[in-house]
């Protein structure tokens, strides 16, 4: 503006500018007043519709109209390529190939969605309106595609950690296959939601399923395992299954659990559409687990694929096809995250500080992740320190735990891998084995922050013979190329016969395989990650709460054994165990970390006035001793009729290995133990077992069980034992005054164990 020089000069610039005025004024109040208010929000909500996908943007519209553009334009010269190369002989040739590829072309154009030509109702949407349905129609397919409604469900069964790797296998294939983490999911039993298993959220199902105890499910199936066995109707319709069952033929109730639940799944309409693949611990289980793992992925995705319109899932093509090696178990994915800690920030994680020492439980429920750490309160050897095996007693202080226990429940134990073990994995590796983690989510059982020697020590199972996923894994750590090709070619479909010499056979613990191939030197996230979890051991309880009170017994003998390839094993919880007792002997305090496992079946009867059998040679007479002295507790307070007690047990030799001599005599003396009949295998020249002594009373074992309705409990070795202790008993049954036929003893003896008048306690 220039400066005013005069009077005028100011006089004329209020008339012009109240001329400006007036005309701002006309145009201006009515667009202040009626446009803006309407414009302004209108701008701001398609602002926030391009913000969110919900509308394109003005450049996302020239974009669309120049793809429409070209869209067409092909569409002309597919047509123009279509009728060109087609042969009129419609013989198929190569050009009748290519022809046709165009004209998939010329349909996908034809399919598209057409922006202006919606039809709702009768009524065609035009323009945006139609966009944005479009839009949102899109939107929601990418979201399904992300997070789809129907998944696959591979479930296990699975107590000691065989079944939950195979399913991790599976998992990983399908996922793998399918190009998407979010189809499958990977679940133990107790996880899932029954009512889930529907045709609309998991119409494939691939399960792996083990049996524990006596044909029973394992732990983290038996809640899922008792609510699908009280349902009824077709409530699985629409479901497709494939199982594998994982057993041991020693067992007389083989495939126990594998073979219920598909025969269940069955029956509440679902349908098998693959080999339901038993796999035999007597056999080796690795030749039909991969027959299966490889058969059951690609059956449930192409099942999946057809039920979802889905495309793809190319089973063949992973598998060690850049490797050279055919049929190589998946490489799993890394899970979980590991953040290292700064050696001032895991100063405060000592070793010990797992679990708290001092955790008590109000109700006395202890777990895996909360035990109650129980002081020794004595040991005793039961065998002489020079005799080739070693069998202890220990006796644990249960005082303010809380922990309460009945005759023939029994309790985990958290075990300790040997610190020799770990010190030599620690400096192989060259880990400084105080160096500390946190993990981005809870892996096995293990607290972080947490110490690589802990982690180690106490939640890696460093010794069981290596599965073929772990060993993928290390030979991908070989720095030296012929070191991991023959690492995978162990594990591959031509390698089958090395890996069952070197690894099944030959049982080598991880350092052995460091030692074999030393070039191989894994992160040490990677070795807690895929290791499996060191799981706990359960021992039998072998006291009475109501005679020792305030104290829980057990027995154990110390594991050691010799593989094929010569390489002398010691158990990792005995071996252990047995260390503590030494340190119980020298006057040191001593705490272990249990939980209790009680159990449903292997419970004393209520009452005493049925007679009782109790089978159980070794360390299997364990849950007797509490059985009888619970007995007699119960005796010296009831008036009734008491059964007789029977109780047959075996050892070697009674002057080496003769468990709770002084317990059984005692009680024996007393009448409290009626018949007390003992089997010393080694004592003569042919070897006397258990079912010999019940030979020599088969008459009376007859009556027993036939005219007085006595209870059998049988507790110990399910390889051979048990097996031989139940065939004793179809033969008591046949050669009794009741002269049953082989297959009536047999469904008697059935009868007996659905009554839970003939139970067992047993393992391998
Ligand atoms: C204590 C114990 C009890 C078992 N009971 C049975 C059984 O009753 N029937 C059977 O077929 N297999 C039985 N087995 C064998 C397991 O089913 C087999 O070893 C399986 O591979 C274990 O799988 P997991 O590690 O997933 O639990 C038993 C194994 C153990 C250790």
């Amino acid at each position: 503006m220039a400066p005013l020089s005069s009077v005028d000069d100011f006089v004329d610039l209020v008339k012009r500018n109240t001329l400006a005025s007036v005309l701002c004024a006309l145009v201006g109040f009515p667009l202040a007043c009626f446009v803006l208010p309407i414009a302004a929000p209108l701008a701001l909500v398609y602002y926030v519709l391009v913000q969110q996908n919900m509308v394109p943007s003005p450049l996302a519209l020239q974009r669309q109209s120049a793809a429409k553009a070209a869209e067409t334009k092909v569409e002309e010269e597919g047509k123009k390529a279509g009728s060109d190369t087609t042969p009129a002989s419609g013989v198929k040739t190569e050009s009748e190939g290519k022809a046709k590829a165009g004209a998939s072309v010329v349909g996908k154009v034809a399919q598209r969605p057409q922006v202006e030509s919606s039809v709702e109702g009768g009524r065609p949407l035009t323009g945006g309106v139609a966009l944005l349905r479009r839009m949102r129609e899109q939107k929601a397919a990418q979201a399904k595609r992300d997070n789809p409604d129907k998944k696959i469900l591979v479930a296990y069964a699975s107590q000691t950690g065989t079944a939950h790797e195979i399913a991790k296998v599976v998992h990983a294939q399908i996922a793998e296959s399918c190009g998407s983490a979010k189809i499958p999911v990977l679940a133990a039993f107790n996880d899932v939601d029954i009512d889930t298993l529907r045709a609309d959220k998991f119409p494939l199902v691939a399960f792996v399923a083990a049996s524990t105890g006596d044909g029973d499910p394992p732990d983290n199936t038996a809640s899922f395992y008792a609510k699908m066995l009280r349902k009824s109707d077709d409530e699985f319709k629409g479901v497709k299954y494939t199982c594998l069952g994982l057993g041991d033929s020693n067992y007389t109730r083989f495939m126990a659990v594998p073979r219920n639940m598909r025969k269940k799944f069955q029956s509440l309409g679902a349908e098998n559409i693959y080999w339901d693949a038993e796999a035999d611990e007597v056999d080796g289980l690795e030749e039909t687990v991969d027959k299966w793992t490889e058969g059951a992925v690609k059956a449930v995705l192409k099942e999946y694929n057809a039920l979802t319109n889905r495309s793809g899932g190319n089973v063949e093509a992973k598998g060690g096809k850049d490797s050279g090696f055919l049929g190589l178990p998946a490489l799993l994915p890394r899970r979980v995250q590991f953040t290292w800690l700064s050696a001032k920030e895991g100063e405060g994680v000592k070793k010990g500080l797992r679990f708290s020492r001092d955790h008590v439980d109000g109700r006395g429920s202890y777990g895996p992740l909360a035990p109650y750490f129980a002081k020794v309160k004595s040991v005793k050897r039961v065998t002489p320190a020079d005799y080739e095996k070693q069998i202890i007693h220990m006796e644990l202080c249960l005082e303010g735990s809380n922990i309460s226990y009945k005759p023939g429940d029994a309790f985990g134990v958290l075990p300790e891998n040997s610190a020799d073990l770990v010190g030599k994995i620690l400096s192989y590796l060259g880990e400084d084995g105080s160096k500390c983690f946190t993990t981005s989510e809870q892996l096995n059982s293990i607290q972080t922050p947490c110490s690589i020697k802990d982690a180690l020590s106490l939640h890696c199972d460093l010794t069981s013979p290596p599965k073929k996923t772990l060993l993928r894994m290390l030979a991908e750590s070989c720095g030296e190329e012929k070191e991991k090709a023959s690492l995978l070619e162990m594990i591959s479909t031509a390698g089958k016969e090395r890996y069952r010499k070197e690894i099944l056979e030959g049982q080598p613990n991880l350092l052995d395989i460091f030692q074999a191939y030393p070039s191989c030197k894994p992160h040490a996230e990677d070795l807690i990650e895929f290791l499996p979890a060191l799981a706990p051991r359960e021992y039998s309880v072998s006291s009475a709460s109501q005679v020792h009170t305030g104290e829980m017994h057990f027995a154990f003998s110390v594991v050691e054994y010799e593989t094929v390839k010569g390489r002398v094993r010691h158990g990792v919880a005995t071996t252990w165990l047995s260390k503590l007792a030494e340190e119980v002997e020298q006057g040191k305090t001593v705490r272990i970390p249990i939980f209790m496992r009680p159990s449903k079946e292997f419970q004393h009867p209520e009452s005493i006035s049925k007679p009782i059998i109790m089978i159980g040679p070794g360390t299997g007479v364990s849950p007797f001793r509490g059985f009888s002295h619970y007995r007699s507790f119960l005796q010296s307070r009831s008036k009734q009729d008491v059964g007789e007690s029977w109780l047959f047990y075996g050892c070697r030799d009674r002057t080496k290995d003769f468990l709770y001599e002084e317990d059984f005599t005692e009680l024996h003396e007393k009448s409290l133990l009626n018949h007390y009949e003992i089997a010393f295998s080694r004592e003569q020249a042919e070897k006397v077992y258990v079912q010999h002594k019940m030979q020599d009373h088969q008459e009376k074992l007859g009556k027993l069980i036939l005219e007085k309705e006595a209870y059998v409990f049988v507790c110990g070795d399910g390889l051979h034992m048990a097996k031989d202790v139940h065939k004793k008993l179809e033969d008591i049954l046949c050669t009794s005054d009741a002269a049953m036929t082989p297959s009536s003893a047999k469904s008697y003896l059935q009868d007996m164990q659905k009554g839970g008048r003939y139970v067992r306690d047993i393992w391998s």
